[in-house]
């Protein structure tokens, strides 16, 4: 697959994300929302309100002081009061806005991953095909960590710098506008510069992202396929390209970080700077008449050129993050954007409340009617021709006629298309042409969920899910009684191995049953099968070896899962399908040959060439 289809996308659109992201915050909590917006503008207001008293703390207040020869310290004690409580309570909002922020972001965490899993569940099968799990996986990790840190703090400090630098603009100008002029021409210059590198380096925490999400795959694939890698003793193929991929991610951190970290440096001195050339032209200025300045105005104007400064550098350093947050964000979104699987089917399933395990298709007809067709197993394709990607074609026209109760067997070389014919029944993709019909009934009529509620499917690589082994077999029916699972178990042979495990059925299975053997894994999903008691199998057979015993019991198991049921068997061994109604020989996605075992010898083409070891299977 494409590792790399998610990272090669079109351009981020910034301002559209982050208003969706900031609508997202907004309706996760209106009111803690708008509680900490004002918090922030209480926050950045009170600071500037501060500096701009100190210009009437020292003119009005100090200065007449020092020329009273028996001063009264009573007014200037409280003016600092004052002054203490207007910081107090901008430390105050503050600490409130930071509060609720990380609270709100803890809740949108939440909600966005519950909605990621749930969404990812309606995806179809073509996006994870099309998708590497690693990457998807990244997106509900490291995206969903950077996105948490912007809502709790880089967007609250972003918007706090932000509006403390229009508080001090204006508060600047008001003092002085020949001071507020020379600042801007001076802070004109290393916007300039703060720009160019805030480029660079957001360009390469997008790099830095995608290399993550990329290495994350590739570990991902690596760790799966690990036992093949030391078989084929490909260690140090894999190392090298880990060693590549590591690598890629070490520059682009590198470079990302080199122009974040030379942004910060640049702005503190920047500020210092400036604070030097205030004091040195605002003295000379008030000295020589230049402007009307008094002690007190060059004080405050300097203790806003600081917090001038600050909020800037603070805006580079937060919009870095916001960038680099807004890159996961956009993954996410794009996650939850997929398209859900598309079902327009209106036939559903009912039970037969008069025979127990008998089922109906309810067909909705004109005038509110359903007509009731009973599910048999009937399953005919009629000239079905299918490609996984336009042009590409891979089943040509598929014809086979699957009567209720019958066998059949699909046989080919690897790529010949059986897994293929799989997914058109249980529609995990839509055929291109032709027709499919379940009892008669076109299967894009049938509703998804209940199409694939009657289709049973006995994968080879049996996924067992974390929970007892009572669990596992009960997966088949959420609904049915113990009594049911040790029918289902004795009836797959599965009964005789969970017997001899500590626990019986309440033993524990992690990790994909690790600790089971191939074999008995696969009596499991037999039993899973056998209890979920569906008209219609889809049955991959395992290619890996088991013991002759274990194949026994795993055949004898099948035999009786099979029986009575409508049977698709993948076959990759010939031994377990001679006995099949229909077999079918798949090559290149056409069907070659047809027939049963006799038949198909009689023919004496490729089948019987198989058979007699003429030729052998990939
Ligand atoms: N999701 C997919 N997207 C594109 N092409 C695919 C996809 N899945 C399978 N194919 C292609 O379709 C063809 C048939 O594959 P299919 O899996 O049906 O073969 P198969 O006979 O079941 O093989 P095997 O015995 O190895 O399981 C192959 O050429 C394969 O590369």
């Amino acid at each position: 697959m494409d590792q790399t289809a998610t990272n090669s996308k079109p351009k981020i659109n910034h301002k559209r994300t982050l208003s969706r992201l900031l609508k997202l915050v907004y309706k996760t909590s209106p009111v803690m929302f708008i509680i900490s917006m004002i918090s922030i503008v209480i926050s950045a207001g009170s600071i500037v309100y501060g500096s701009l008293f100190i210009e009437q703390l020292i003119d009005k207040y100090i200065t007449p002081l020092i020329k009273q020869s028996n001063p009264d310290f009573t007014p200037l004690l409280t003016a600092v009061l004052t002054m203490g409580g207007i910081f107090a309570i901008g430390v105050l909002a503050n600490y409130l806005f930071t509060v609720l922020m990380a609270v709100l972001s803890q809740k949108v965490q939440f909600n966005v991953r519950n909605h990621m899993f749930e969404h990812m569940e309606s995806l179809p099968i073509a996006y994870f095909d099309q998708n590497n799990y690693g990457d998807i996986m990244s997106r509900y990790t490291n995206d969903i960590d950077t996105l948490m840190q912007m809502i709790s703090q880089s967007i609250p400090q972003f918007l706090n710098s932000l509006l403390s630098l229009v508080f001090v603009i204006v508060a600047m100008f008001s003092l002085s506008w020949q001071l507020t002029v020379f600042s801007f021409v001076v802070f004109a210059l290393s916007i300039g510069i703060v720009r160019f590198l805030t480029i660079k380096s957001s360009y390469y925490f997008k790099v830095q992202q995608n290399k993550l999400g990329q290495i994350n795959g590739y570990d991902e694939e690596m760790l799966n396929g690990l036992k093949v890698i030391k078989v084929f003793s490909h260690e140090q193929a894999t190392k090298e390209g880990f060693n590549g991929f590591n690598d890629e991610l070490r520059i682009a951190s590198g470079k990302a970080n080199t122009y974040a970290t030379i942004l910060f440096p640049i702005m503190g001195n920047m500020g210092n700077l400036l604070y030097v050339l205030i004091a040195f032209l605002g003295g000379a200025a008030a000295i020589n008449g230049w402007a009307p300045l008094t002690l007190g105005t060059i004080a405050s104007f300097l203790q806003l050129s600081k917090s001038f400064a600050q909020p800037i550098s603070q805006i580079s350093q937060q919009l870095n993050s916001i960038v680099l947050a807004l890159a996961g964000a956009n993954r996410i979104f794009e996650l939850v954007d997929e398209h859900s699987e598309i079902d327009n089917g209106n036939v559903t399933m009912s039970e037969n409340e008069k025979v127990e395990n008998s089922w109906f298709w309810d067909i909705p007809e004109q005038g509110n009617k359903i007509k009731k067709v009973p599910i048999k197993g009937h399953i005919i394709f009629d000239h079905v021709n299918f490609s996984y990607v336009p042009g590409h074609q891979i089943l040509h026209d598929i014809n086979i006629d699957a009567k209720p109760g019958m066998k059949v067997a699909l046989v080919g070389e690897t790529g010949a298309g059986k897994t293929t014919i799989s997914n058109m029944l249980n529609r995990f993709y839509e055929i291109e042409s032709g027709k499919i019909t379940y009892d008669g009934v076109p299967i894009e009529n049938i509703r998804k969920d209940d199409l694939r509620h009657s289709l049973s499917i006995v994968l080879q690589e049996t996924h067992l899910f974390s929970g007892t082994i009572m669990d596992n077999i009960r997966f088949g029916k959420p609904d049915a009684s113990d009594d049911e699972v040790y029918q289902a178990a004795r009836l797959a042979h599965a009964d005789e191995f969970i017997h001899e495990l500590d626990d019986g059925y309440n033993t524990v299975i992690d990790g994909n049953g690790s600790d089971l053997s191939q074999g008995q894994k696969q009596l499991l999903s037999i039993a899973r099968a056998m209890i979920a008691d569906e008209p219609v199998m889809i049955l991959d057979e395992a290619t890996s070896s088991i013991d002759t015993r274990t194949e026994k019991m795993v055949q004898a198991g099948m035999d009786n899962l099979l029986a009575g049921r409508t049977s698709f068997v993948i076959a990759h061994r010939l031994s377990t399908i001679v006995n099949s109604d229909l077999i079918l020989v798949l090559d290149h996605g056409r069907i070659i040959e047809r027939g049963n075992h006799e038949e198909l010898l009689k023919q004496k083409g490729y089948y019987y060439q198989l058979y007699t070891g003429k030729k052998e299977l990939q």
